[in-house]
């Protein structure tokens, strides 16, 4: 937070008062005790119980001392207490709140469900069970406000914790192997500080209240020392004789309070974010290559057969929406994977990169990535493999990093925990890596927050993330669909030139077939949880599977009609709860018969060339020719001198329109499909 930040948030009169109330009360604090502590501790036998008079202006107590001073001296006191319970409430919520990011699932529901057992009690209540527990006195009644304040805060904690887990820049940090305990402390709990302070103040306000109300009943600060509640309490007895006795350290308590819950509204508006702690990174793990050895093709980066993801349904059982996919992508190789929303593509690959959710179950005959099969082995080992063989590149460059962090140290990181780099060292290298794609000025911008990057250029950065080490495998999940149409022409050539570059292979999925078309050698389409087709580019002429053909039927081009509405693809995929027993497009399918009710296995079509289908298609399709190279793995014949096409929501691109007779009505057999 700057200071900019700051001057602005005391500008603004909600800060203005609350920092002035608080300054007020900080200076009574230091002064009170050391100018008036004694006189407040005279007695004057001449003037008990008295009330307001110009030698005492509240009045006096049974004992003849000055009110007045003792409430100002009452000040410190009631504040460090209030504070320390705060503190208490804060660090124990705090812990509690991330044990269950840090253990496995099932012990982290044992501390949530527990909190929210905690929860249910009345905070009161709480409060003087614990503060039976530790007795009577300030010390107890310390302990007793901050841990009945935690449950709370735990479950504030954890609520935020969650909403921060599902972040593509924790899911890029898991990729990079930052362990558990690091990820909480630098990607969590920074970027969920602005309710934690808001709370922690406001927790403060109330620690206040709390300690009056212990002390009025007796169980908080006990005689001789005195706070506010204990004034209260004494001014409350004799609250018809002298109101003011009652009446100021309720007015202190009161206004301490308001002061703390301003200063957490003030600091909700300028703290977003704060860096943390710098901590030496985690001793790298035991190389992850001697774990496992791939006994798969020899070039194979990634082999997956009858991979599986199954969530539990909310009626019992699993629904599996990735239901037994194969995938082999070779070293060096483009692959991509497309289908409609909902098809399983982005699944499939977080359970490559083992960042499924947690409340999947991910089975398959083989996994093998980069050499190494990920499925059961433990944590640290699949930190090792994930961190320096497999990048991933998020869909939206906006939440693909995370904004506390400066961006040069986000990259940084990846080096530092996994080759216990220098931190000079680490930077030098992302700076280099920003420079390699193509970020201007690189020493600047890596100096920079994620917010003062345009989309294009965090998109870039996070490619530059994933080169920190030598990935084997580059995972890019619609890197491009949050980008306008010019950056993603851009951010499509670089990830190019870094497959070229570097050799990784690179499975880009995508619902654009037309930019995959353009930038892979190889395409798979899914549908329904499942590899429907898999074929050279160069073949989708010859695509077999009708849901194939129908794909690519609904990619526009400029040829298109405008004034037709566009080509799409009738009905609506399966719930995965709900998938039909054979194929699963067969209820969309023109071509479906009795022998669809049996689901059909991948079968070779052509040399290369694999369809899950019943009824293959054989007729060419009307595909522009130079729109999809003859399977050529050539990068400037694939995407010619000019570069990569321009995707876009319009999905222009060289690949043309086709004509299917399944969505063509000017075919023959067009029924079925819309032009
Ligand atoms: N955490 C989850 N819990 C339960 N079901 C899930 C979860 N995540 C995904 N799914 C199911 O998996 C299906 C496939 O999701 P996935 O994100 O892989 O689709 P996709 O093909 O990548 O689509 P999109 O292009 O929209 O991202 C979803 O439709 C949903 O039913």
């Amino acid at each position: 937070m700057g200071r900019d930040q700051w001057r602005a948030a005391l500008r603004n009169p909600v800060g203005a008062v609350a920092a002035g109330l608080l300054v007020v009360l900080a200076i009574l604090a230091v002064v009170a005790p050391i100018l008036w502590g004694d006189a407040a501790e005279e007695t004057d036998p001449a003037a008990l119980s008295q009330g307001s008079t110009s030698e005492h202006p509240l009045g006096t107590d049974a004992l003849g001392r000055d009110i007045m001073l003792r409430v100002l001296v009452a000040t410190r006191y009631s504040l460090g207490l209030a504070l320390l319970a705060t503190a208490i409430c804060v660090v124990a919520g705090v812990l509690l709140g991330v044990l269950p990011a840090v253990l496995g699932r099932r012990a982290g529901r044992l501390v949530t469900a527990a909190v929210n057992l905690a929860v249910a009690f009345p905070g009161l209540l709480l409060a003087l069970f614990f503060a039976v527990i530790f007795g009577v006195g300030a010390r107890g009644a310390v302990l007793a406000i901050g841990l009945a304040g935690a449950p709370s805060f735990a479950r504030l904690v954890q609520t935020n914790v969650a909403a921060v887990a599902g972040r593509d820049y924790v899911a890029a940090a898991r990729v990079a192997g930052v362990g558990r305990f690091r990820l909480v402390a630098r990607h969590l709990l920074p970027n969920i500080g602005e309710p934690l302070v808001v709370n922690a103040t406001v927790m403060a306000g109330t620690a206040l209240l709390a300690f009056a109300g212990l002390s009025f009943l007796g169980l908080g600060v006990q005689p001789p020392a005195y706070d506010w509640g204990r004034l209260l309490g004494e001014g409350l007895d004799r609250i018809y004789i002298n109101p003011a006795a009652a009446l100021a350290p309720g007015v202190a308590v009161v206004v301490a309070g308001l002061a703390f819950t301003l200063l957490g509204e003030s600091i909700a508006q300028v703290v977003g974010v704060r860096a943390v702690r710098r901590r030496r990174p985690p001793a790298a793990d035991e190389p992850a290559a001697a774990l496992a050895r791939a006994a798969a093709e020899p070039d194979a980066v990634l082999v997956a057969d009858d991979l599986r993801v199954g969530f539990p349904a909310p009626g019992g059982g699993w629904t599996h929406p990735v239901d037994g996919v194969g995938l082999t992508v070779r070293r060096g190789e483009t692959v991509g994977i497309v289908g409609e929303s909902g098809s399983g593509k982005s699944l499939t690959a977080l359970a490559v990169a083992q960042l499924a959710p947690d409340s999947a179950h991910v089975t398959a005959q083989r996994l093998e990535v980069a050499g190494v099969a990920p499925l059961g082995r433990a944590d640290a080992e699949v930190r090792e493999l994930l961190g320096t063989k497999v990048a991933m590149v998020f869909q939206d460059p906006m939440t693909s990093f995370n904004p506390s962090m400066r961006v040069g140290r986000q990259l940084a990181e990846v080096t530092r925990v996994h080759e216990r780099q220098g931190r000079r060292a680490a930077l030098a290298r992302a700076v280099d890596r920003l420079r390699t794609v193509r970020v201007p000025a690189p020493e600047r911008r890596a100096h920079q927050y994620p917010h003062e990057f345009s989309g294009g250029m965090r998109q870039r950065a996070m490619i530059a993330m994933g080169l920190m080490s030598t990935p084997e495998l580059i995972i890019a999940d619609e890197p491009t669909t949050a980008l306008d149409v010019t950056v993603q022409r851009q951010v499509l050539r670089l990830l190019e030139d870094v497959q070229a570059e570097t050799g990784a292979a690179v499975v880009l999925i995508s619902h654009d077939i037309a930019v995959v078309g353009q930038l892979c050698e190889r395409v798979v389409v899914m549908y329904a949880g499942r590899v429907v087709e898999e074929l050279p580019v160069g073949r989708l002429g010859a695509a077999a599977h009708p849901y194939t053909r129908a794909l690519l039927a609904s990619v526009p081009d400029l040829a298109t009609d405008r004034d037709r509405p566009l080509a799409t693809i009738p009905g609506r995929p399966p719930d995965p709860a709900d998938r039909p027993e054979g194929c699963a497009f067969a209820p969309r399918c023109e071509f479906a018969d009795d022998a669809c009710r049996v689901r059909p296995g991948l079968a070779a079509v052509a040399p290369d060339q694999r369809a899950a289908c019943w009824h293959p298609r054989t007729q060419p399709l009307d595909l522009a020719l130079d729109a999809v190279p003859g399977g050529s793995c050539d990068t400037d014949r694939r995407w010619g001198a000019e570069g990569p096409p321009e995707p876009s929501v319009q999905g222009v691109g060289r690949l043309e329109r086709v004509r299917d007779p399944l969505h063509d009505p000017t075919s023959d057999r067009g029924a079925g499909g819309q032009a």
